[in-house]
């Protein structure tokens, strides 16, 4: 149970750390729009889900951004960026989802996430006392040392949902998974790089071919921590890929037709449900203080 001023305090913490752009997200600031479809692949997974998504066509509107709050984050240097859906299905159920880059995440619950963000705007000191209480960031921090830091366009990353799901069949049984989305090919770097060059390679990649991802579900294992998403799931696991992400076209927030959109990962059709996931949970409220804040901003 979180304080009902909570996703006020988190936008807030965003706020101290990054600033405001005015009418732009408090978080993956930086992005633009795309539209495409899902085709469905796998029909193993009427197995786990009766959604529609997975049996037939949908239309997706969707975002590419990078992660934080900073409007102008470079392109050309390594940094966490996200995908966001906005899934309409043939029967005309919406559901929404917003990945990113991360393995896993920093902290277990909000009020350490809350407590991480509100240090990083007063500087390293308060930070490591953050660190000292909620031990799981050194494990977190530890991992990302390790990571490649290649620079990768945004058609060539691999996305996490970093948060568990359940799948719903029709007879209500429920199977927990966690999302991956694959890119089906590495396009590379194919247009000038500079701080600004997503866009145009992902225009280019478009030109040469297929931009698409498998959404892979990785079932969860009976020992795997379902409900802490900073906890990494190790080992062999089942998978099951029911559909594929494909990209049509892309414009610039300004033009396109996802600004208005909160990616709230909580909308979800029939066949999918949320885990009890804290940091999944207050995801909804939180982006949605931070979608009134930017789009009354909008409407001034
Ligand atoms: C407590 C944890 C989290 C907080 C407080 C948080 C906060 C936010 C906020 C404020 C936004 C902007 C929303 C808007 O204005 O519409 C946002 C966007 C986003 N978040 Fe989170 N987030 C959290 C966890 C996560 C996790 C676990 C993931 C991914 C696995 C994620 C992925 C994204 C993505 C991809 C977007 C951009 C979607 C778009 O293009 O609008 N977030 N987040």
């Amino acid at each position: 149970e979180t304080r009902p001023t909570f996703p006020i305090e988190m936008i807030d913490a965003f706020e101290a750390q990054f600033g405001v752009t005015e009418g732009k997200r408090r978080n993956h600031t930086k992005g633009f729009c795309f539209e495409g479809h899902l085709a469905p692949q796998e029909s193993s997974i009427a197995l786990y889900s009766n959604a529609t998504m997975f049996k037939a066509p949908s239309r997706v509107i969707g975002r590419l951004s990078h992660s934080g709050g900073n409007n102008e984050a470079p392109d050309n240097q390594f940094g966490g960026v996200g995908i966001g859906l906005s899934i309409l299905d043939q029967d005309g159920n919406n559901s929404r989802m917003a990945l990113n880059t991360l393995d896993f995440f920093p902290v277990a619950t909000p009020e350490a996430f809350l407590a991480l963000n509100q240090a990083k705007a007063l500087g390293k000191d308060a930070v490591a006392k953050v660190k000292q209480k909620y031990p799981e960031i050194g494990t977190f921090g530890a991992h990302m040392a390790k990571k490649d830091k290649t620079v990768k366009p945004y058609e060539d990353q691999t996305y996490n949902g970093v948060n568990s799901f359940y799948f719903v069949d029709e007879a209500g049984t429920k199977t927990p998974f966690r999302w991956t989305f694959t890119p089906t090919k590495q396009h590379g770097i194919n247009v000038d790089t500079g701080t600004d060059f997503f866009f145009d390679n992902l225009a280019s990649s478009l030109k040469r071919g297929e931009v698409s991802w498998d959404m892979t579900a990785i079932l969860a294992n009976s020992e795997d921590d379902i409900n802490n998403a900073a906890v990494q799931w190790t080992g062999e696991h089942k998978t099951v890929t029911p559909t594929r992400l494909v990209i049509e076209r892309i414009s610039p927030e300004s033009e396109g037709r996802c600004d208005t959109i909160v990616f709230d990962p909580l909308v979800l059709a029939k066949g999918l449900a949320p885990s009890d996931d804290p940091i999944l949970l207050i995801r909804s409220p939180v982006y949605a203080v931070g979608a009134g804040r930017r789009l009354s901003e909008k409407a001034e």
